[in-house]
């Protein structure tokens, strides 16, 4: 069931639980709102922080934008309220928690679920590209795992619908960076995300990324699509990995094309 949408939240309607993380500008908590018994995650964002790291009008147009979105493979963003000093999101709670996690436990994932996690990310590309939203933040820590072990991609902090000049890749990791972002040309598309997907391919399947080095190295081997893929990849996994790490985005395999490709048939239920 998912909680109704009265008009007015507020901070009583939720009995809080226990945190179930820090984010970039603020807790996140396990709650569950009072008359419906529905566990959600609650996001509490400090006015203050937003207004001086200027994220307050990209907080409202994510808000829009998310509010709008209902998809298996997204993380949903019910509602959101605010008091003086926060804003808070009313978030879909994801069961397995975080994706990064497993990988790490896991050291790499064995070839038939990295194929069923990237065949779920793909549909949930296509539903994003099919409203003009980029993620362009497509990378494990991003991704929480539901109760019946759905992927579901989240944190859209970064997530619009036109570019624009973003900070975060300066500090943030530049393993996921497509060559397209490096030179800063400003203009992309939705095909970045297509790039984004081959690396998280190759660190499914092999447990690091493709380019991952010191950061100068980094940019550099990303520039020049300077990477190798270990000998226990198969063959089809590493078709499809080249076919994604292709510095020019219009060359880059489609969405649909990867939903056909014979690595992701022969481990997914065809038409599932
Ligand atoms: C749709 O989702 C989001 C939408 C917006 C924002 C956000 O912060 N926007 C922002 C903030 C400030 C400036 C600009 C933009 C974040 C998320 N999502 C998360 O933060 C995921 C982890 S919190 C939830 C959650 C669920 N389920 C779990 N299971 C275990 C841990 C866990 C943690």
């Amino acid at each position: 069931s998912q909680p109704s949408s009265p008009k007015q939240w507020h901070l009583g309607m939720f009995e809080i639980g226990k945190p179930l993380g820090k984010g970039k500008f603020g807790h996140v908590y396990l709650a569950k709102e009072r008359v419906t018994g529905f566990v959600c995650a609650l996001k509490v964002l400090h006015k203050d922080e937003l207004v001086s790291g200027k994220v307050e009008k990209l907080v409202r147009r994510e808000i829009e934008i998310q509010s709008h979105l209902a998809h298996p493979n997204i993380l949903r963003l019910f509602g959101h309220f605010h008091d003086q000093k926060r804003v808070f999101l009313i978030l879909e709670f994801a069961g397995k928690g975080e994706l990064y996690k497993h990988l790490r436990r896991e050291q790499r994932f064995p070839e038939w679920k990295a194929a069923q996690y990237i065949a779920q990310m793909v549909a949930a590309l296509k539903y994003l590209h099919k409203k003009h939203v980029m993620h362009r933040d497509i990378k494990p820590e991003n991704i929480l795992v539901g109760i019946h072990g759905e992927i579901k991609i989240s944190d859209f902090g970064w997530s619009v619908h036109a570019p624009n000049n973003r900070r975060k890749t300066m500090c943030g990791t530049l393993d996921y960076l497509p060559p397209e972002m490096l030179n800063g040309a400003g203009h992309y598309s939705e095909k970045i995300d297509l790039w984004s997907l081959g690396v998280l391919t190759y660190e499914f399947l092999c447990g690091e990324a493709p380019f991952e080095d010191a950061q100068a190295m980094t940019q550099r081997r990303i520039a020049r699509g300077d990477y190798k893929v270990p000998h226990y990849v198969s063959s089809e996994a590493k078709d499809l990995i080249q076919r994604l790490l292709v510095l020019d985005p219009e060359k880059r395999i489609s969405l649909v094309e990867i939903e056909q490709h014979p690595w992701i048939l022969k481990h997914c239920k065809a038409g599932t």
